[in-house]
C-alpha cells in the first residue's frame, strides 16, 4: 500500500497541490484522474520523487520515502516500475535492449538470467519474438506494451502509469487497460494510473481519486463514479456532447 498524507506544492507563486491525502491499496488498479492541468503528474512525480512537495509524506507500506536516506530511496525505487507517458522508449535500441535496460542498470544477473526474465515479460505482454525489433518497427499499441513489459521486468511492488493510453485508438486502450489491470492482479503489486481517459476509469478503476484545480474533490470507484452528486466531477466526466446526451438518458 501506498499511503499519501497532506501533499502540498508549489512552483513559483502557484500552488499546484493542496493538502492531497490518499490511500493506494496492493492489488488494486488505482486511478488518478482530472482534467489537464489539475496536478495529476504533478502528484504522480511526488509519489516517486521526481518533484519534492513542500509539504506531506509518501509512505510505502509504511516505509517514509521523501524524508528518507539515498540508500532507503534507492531501495523503494528498486521495487517502482513506472510506465511514461507516451512509452519513452530508447528509439536506438532493440527491443529486448530496451527491456532489459532496467536489469543491466539495477541488477548484477547474469546475461542468460536476464534473456530468461526479459523473454518471459515479453510473452506475459504479448511480445514473444519481437526481441530484434526497433521500436521504429512496431505498433504504437506494440510501444506501450514493451514499456509495460520494461516497467515490470525487474521484481517490483509499485506499478505507475502516466497516461498510458495517449496516442492509442480506444480500442487498443482497452487492451492495455486490460494488460495493467491484470497484471496488478497476478503480480499483486499496489498500480497508480494517472488518466483523464474516461473509458479507462469505468474499465479499471478499483479506486479512483479526482483532482480539480490541484484538490482532491471526490474518492470512489467505478461502480459508483456516476452517482458522485459532485458537480465539479460530473461535468469532468459529462463533457463531450456525446457524454451530456447519454446523461440526460441516465
Ligand atoms: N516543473 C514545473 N515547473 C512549473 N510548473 C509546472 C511544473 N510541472 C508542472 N507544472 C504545472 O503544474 C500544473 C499541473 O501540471 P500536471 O502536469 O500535473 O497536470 P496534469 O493534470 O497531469 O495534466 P495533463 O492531463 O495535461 O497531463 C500545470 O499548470 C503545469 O504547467
Amino acid at each position: 500500500m501506498i499511503e499519501v498524507e497532506n501533499i502540498s506544492k508549489t512552483f513559483g507563486d502557484t500552488q499546484i497541490l493542496y493538502d492531497i491525502s490518499a490511500k493506494f491499496e496492493r492489488g488494486k488498479s488505482n486511478l488518478i484522474i482530472g482534467a489537464s492541468g489539475t496536478g495529476k503528474s504533478v502528484l504522480l512525480k511526488s509519489i516517486v520523487g521526481l518533484v519534492m512537495p513542500e509539504e506531506g509524506k509518501v509512505l510505502y507500506d509504511g516505509r517514509k520515502f521523501l524524508e528518507s536516506d539515498k540508500e532507503e530511496k534507492a531501495q523503494i525505487r528498486r521495487e517502482i516500475g513506472m510506465l511514461f507517458q507516451g512509452g519513452a522508449l530508447f528509439d536506438s535500441k532493440t527491443i529486448e535492449e530496451n527491456v532489459q535496460f532496467p536489469l543491466d542498470l539495477l541488477t548484477d544477473m547474469s546475461k542468460e538470467e536476464k534473456i530468461d526474465r526479459v523473454n518471459n515479460v515479453l510473452s506475459r505482454v504479448g511480445l514473444e519474438n519481437t526481441n530484434d525489433k526497433m521500436p521504429s518497427e512496431v505498433s504504437g499499441g506494440m510501444k506501450k506494451r514493451v514499456g509495460i513489459a520494461r516497467a515490470i521486468v525487474n521484481d517490483i511492488n509499485y506499478l505507475f502509469c502516466d497516461e498510458p493510453n495517449s496516442g492509442l485508438d480506444p480500442r487498443t486502450s482497452l487492451l492495455i487497460d486490460e494488460l495493467i489491470y491484470e497484471i496488478t492482479h497476478e503480480l499483486n503489486v499496489t498500480t497508480i494510473v494517472v488518466t483523464h481517459d474516461m473509458n479507462s476509469v469505468m474499465g479499471i478503476g478499483e479506486h479512483i481519486i479526482y483532482l480539480s484545480k490541484g484538490k482532491k474533490l471526490w474518492e470512489g470507484n467505478s461502480d459508483n463514479i456516476l452517482d458522485s452528486g459532485q458537480e465539479d466531477l460530473e461535468d469532468f466526466i459529462f463533457a463531450s456532447k456525446f457524454m451530456k446526451k447519454l446523461r440526460k438518458t441516465l
